[in-house]
């Protein structure tokens, strides 16, 4: 089906989120919309699917000029929708979630899940989906989740589908089989949306680019263009892709982990007995593939599980055991991997985010009395420093496109008094621009005698800042290697294996 969206202009206020913005999708076409955070992606993709009105503008399906009242509109029109955020609902069987708000009775008046299955068992085979249409969505990874959500938009026979920032919840090789997904879409006739911030993947699979930048069509790119080209067609200036830094010149330890393991609230033992250090002045990476106790390790530093064995300090003092807030208070900075549930409070301001666990006291509560001047000018310089696009400091950063909330948390856990950096995926779903820009942040932060660990499922991000590399595997740490360890080593690591080379020799033996 072909899909044209015309002159479509949607406004917040006082902010055109989208201006004029033109956009066709051809029949059986990959078509991926570039832009940086904020730029105006996901409204338009809202707009399309009938969850926002457009003050102006059209759109078309093969010619003929839609009304969507509401997504139930657009979806009958054959538009849908994988969203990021998957819509599942966790206790239910994939039948029954592809069925819902779309049930269908049986000659004798039942809820006809047969069908349903049948029609999962269908779909799931005719794209090689590999989906049992009687598992519980919640036991499934994330990666199947996805494929529940294709699947239930395909079975409402929708023509074009929308993916905004699918792959920023995947493995790398989920990332490769959602790759492959979408062209086996594309051979069966599907058009499809592409909203992504890897270049990689979108050289890989489109057949057109179209860059938005402040909520117009800046123009076409090729998808033979470089990935420097497309940067900066985005971003409107040239972007450092790679990052430059000088070798570490690591201090004593200051950041210790021994024998650590969690049980987490299961009863699995997620992490086992995990022994690491992180000396002042070097970037220590915690590369994996997601799932295997990376976020159960961070969430134990942090004071957020509860059932912990083994010990943690921070220059030389124990932190087992402290609260969260203790923790943070003994100059831990922490980006947790989801920003939305953990990192920020959807309703409150960016400015009041930026002092989320500081209102206790100075700066920015002096004798009981919050220092508005105090916050106002510090929420101004973090916006400004940390580039965060919005209509200003009072804006609730629930309204915040999602790489802009991310620049928050980021902003937020940089301006502490720092002992110990911790981020994790501390640039998903930020713009190319803005990752070069958080990039030099954590570089700065080590050559400032901090000791950083960055926890990432993103090789790429792995390699560019890692001065040594711990890889996880099932709860383990399989080895501690250099930064500068080549990529199929790591590769074999996430998956368990440890290469000869990476054994290290016994101590005191000749190198
Ligand atoms: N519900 C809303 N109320 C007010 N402003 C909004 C709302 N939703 C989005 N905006 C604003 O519209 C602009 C475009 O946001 P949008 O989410 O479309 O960007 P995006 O291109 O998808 O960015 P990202 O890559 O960060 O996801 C932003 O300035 C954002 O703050």
């Amino acid at each position: 089906m072909k899909l044209e969206l015309r002159g479509i202009t949607k406004r917040f206020g006082a902010l055109t989120a989208n201006d004029h913005i033109d956009l066709t999708i051809e029949p059986g076409e990959i078509h991926c919309l570039l832009g940086e955070n904020g730029a105006g992606k996901s409204t338009l993709m809202n707009v399309l699917y009938g969850l926002y009105k457009a003050e102006e503008g059209e759109i078309l399906l093969d010619d003929v000029v839609q009304h969507f009242a509401g997504p139930g509109d657009a979806m009958a029109a054959g538009i849908g929708m994988v969203h990021q955020h998957f819509m599942l609902i966790p206790v239910f069987t994939v039948a029954e979630n592809v069925m819902l708000g779309h049930e269908k009775a049986n000659a004798a008046g039942v809820l006809d899940l047969g069908a349903a299955r049948e029609k999962v068992r269908e779909i799931s085979e005719r794209f090689g989906f590999h989906v049992d249409p009687d598992a519980l969505v919640d036991d499934l990874p994330v990666g199947v989740q996805q494929r529940v959500e294709i699947i239930k938009a395909l079975s409402r026979d929708a023509k074009v589908l929308v993916f905004d920032e699918p792959t920023a919840v995947l493995t790398p090789q989920e990332t490769d089989e959602l790759m492959t997904i979408m062209r086996q879409l594309k051979a069966a006739g599907t058009s499809i949306v592409f909203i992504t911030h890897k270049l990689r993947e979108v050289r890989e699979v489109a057949d057109r680019i179209t860059v938005i930048r402040l909520g117009k069509v800046v123009g076409e790119a090729s998808p033979t263009a470089t990935n420097a080209e497309l940067a900066s067609l985005m971003v409107g200036r040239a972007v450092e892709l790679t990052v430059h830094k000088d070798p570490a010149t690591p201090g004593a330890d200051a950041f210790v982990v021994s024998n650590l393991s969690v049980v987490d609230p299961h009863g699995q033992l997620v992490v086992n007995n995990v022994s690491f250090d992180v000396r002042a002045g070097e970037i220590l990476a915690i590369a994996g593939v997601q799932g295997n106790g990376q976020t159960e390790l961070t969430e134990a530093i942090m004071g957020l599980q509860q059932r912990v064995r083994g010990e943690i300090t921070l220059d030389g003092k124990s932190i087992r055991g402290l609260s969260v807030k203790q923790v943070l208070a003994s100059g831990i900075g922490f980006v947790p991997e989801d920003r939305k549930e953990d990192g920020l409070v959807g309703e409150f301001t960016i400015a009041e985010n930026l002092m989320l666990d500081r209102s206790d006291g100075p700066p920015f509560v002096k004798a009981g009395t919050l220092q508005l001047n105090y916050l106002k000018e510090f929420a101004e310089q973090k916006s400004k420093e940390f580039d965060v696009r919005s209509q200003g400091i009072t804006t609730p950063v629930g309204r915040l496109s999602g790489g802009n909330q991310q620049k928050v948390v980021l902003a937020r856990e940089l301006s502490r008094d720092l002992r110990l950096f911790m981020a994790a995926q501390p640039t998903r779903g930020i713009d190319v621009g803005s990752i070069e820009f958080v990039h030099k942040r954590i570089v700065a932060t080590r050559d400032s005698g901090i000791p950083v660990i960055v926890v990432s499922t993103e090789l790429d991000e792995v390699v560019a800042l890692a001065d040594r590399i711990a890889v996880m595997y099932r709860g383990t740490i399989v080895g501690i290697v250099p930064g500068d360890t080549p990529r199929d080593v790591l590769g074999l690591m996430m998956a368990g294996e440890v290469p000869d080379s990476v054994i290290s020799p016994p101590e005191g033996a000749a190198a």
